[in-house]
């Protein structure tokens, strides 16, 4: 069979946003620039509305079946169907943990750009140091270092871009990664329940889970109305984890009703958002929800994600206790590994990533 030759993605010299900015403090070059009608300031955003809070120690094992339990798990569920976000408080990691992450990725991002280089993310991947998801010259950039990294499992890893600057790096962003894991595996346990099923349904779908983690650095933006820190995007996880790091900027924003909604950093929470694998596995009864990140004039921000998903190998595609009734079958059965690369490359193209999963007709041979 003839060798399948992938043509090398053309993107021209990117620049570091945290150079520009030192370099230029006062100008915007034109590839940040958005068009009119994406631009922050052209699109509706609301401070009247705040996601759902939820309180894990409500789910505590004396709480079981409680009135408390109960209606904490109702609040989930409305969370899950109406936003496809939330924010978790007592959710069990301790401060130090957290601010040790934040502690080594701030020192990370504040290393000279040479050092920063030695793990470059190349063109077309999504691990090491750069910009992700550029897939063209004239495509907007996102105003935003990144570096990103596959932690689970182990064999996914590339050592080569795991920075050794700070020292401490790749010891605390383990310790980080099991205690997320656990969060995660918790999460699905209560948002099974929360769906009536059977509450390790979505730990066991899930196999041996990948968990990968993107450190995503803004610097301040003299322009903040004309620029975009992270474009709208759903997440390819199952779930996603994300820590605002304190002194940060406000910066991310939800779409509910279609306004952009802003989260407020709180040292005390951890947000989640659905991913597009649980909208699928649900048959769309939760929902994941795009999502972007705005700059500030003034203020840096950094926020930590770690995405957590099935195994390659799992075949995704709603669970039957989700088909059926006034609910037909939503999406087609796919494998989770084509589907993430299928993402990275629909990602690259500025598409949704998830309407190759939709059925347009109920095909439901095509389901189970
Ligand atoms: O920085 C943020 O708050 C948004 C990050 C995000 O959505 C992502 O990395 O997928
Ligand atoms: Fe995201």
């Amino acid at each position: 069979m003839a060798p399948v030759s992938i043509s090398p993605i053309k993107v021209g010299h990117i620049d570091d946003v945290q150079e520009l900015r030192k370099a230029r403090p006062t100008t915007v070059p034109p590839r940040y620039v958005r068009d009119i009608s994406e631009r922050p300031t052209t699109t509706t955003t609301t401070s009247s509305m705040h996601i759902p809070t939820i309180d894990l120690s409500k789910f505590s094992g004396e709480n079981i079946n409680s009135y408390q339990f109960n209606r904490e798990l109702s609040k989930l569920a409305a969370s899950c169907k109406e936003w496809g976000f939330f924010q978790v408080i007592n959710h069990g990691i301790e401060r130090e943990i957290l601010e040790s992450i934040e502690k080594v990725a701030t020192e990370f991002f504040m290393l000279p750009l040479e050092e920063k280089q030695k793990f470059p993310m190349a063109p077309g991947t999504v691990q090491g140091y750069g910009h992700a998801f550029v897939f063209s010259e004239d495509q907007k950039l996102d105003w935003c270092n990144m570096l990103a990294l596959a932690v689970e499992p182990f064999f996914m890893r590339n050592h080569k871009l795991w920075p050794t600057k700070p020292t401490k790096f790749s010891e605390i962003l383990e310790i980080y990664s099991v205690n997320i894991r656990r969060l995660c595996q918790k999460l699905l346990r209560f948002i099974a329940m929360s769906l009536g099923s059977n509450k390790d349904v979505f730990n066991e779908k899930f196999g041996n889970a990948v968990q990968a983690v993107r450190m995503n650095y803004y610097p301040p933006c003299s322009r903040p109305d004309l620029v975009l820190g992270l474009s709208p995007h759903s997440d390819g996880s199952g779930l996603t984890v994300l820590q605002q790091a304190m002194g940060s900027s406000v910066g991310l924003q939800v779409l509910k009703d279609d306004k952009w909604v802003p989260i407020q950093p709180n040292r005390n929470a951890l947000v989640i958002n659905i991913g597009d694998t649980l909208e699928v596995l649900t048959n769309g009864k939760y929902k994941s929800v795009e999502h972007r990140a705005v700059t500030h004039k003034e203020k840096d921000r950094l926020s930590i994600v770690t995405f957590y998903a099935p195994s390659y190998e799992v075949e995704v595609g709603p669970l039957p206790e989700f088909i059926g009734g006034n609910r037909p079958c939503m999406y087609k059965k796919y494998n989770h590994g084509d589907y993430s690369r299928h993402y990275i490359t629909n990602k690259l193209q500025g598409k949704k990533t998830l309407d190759f999963a939709k059925l347009s007709t109920q095909v439901d041979s095509k389901c189970i």
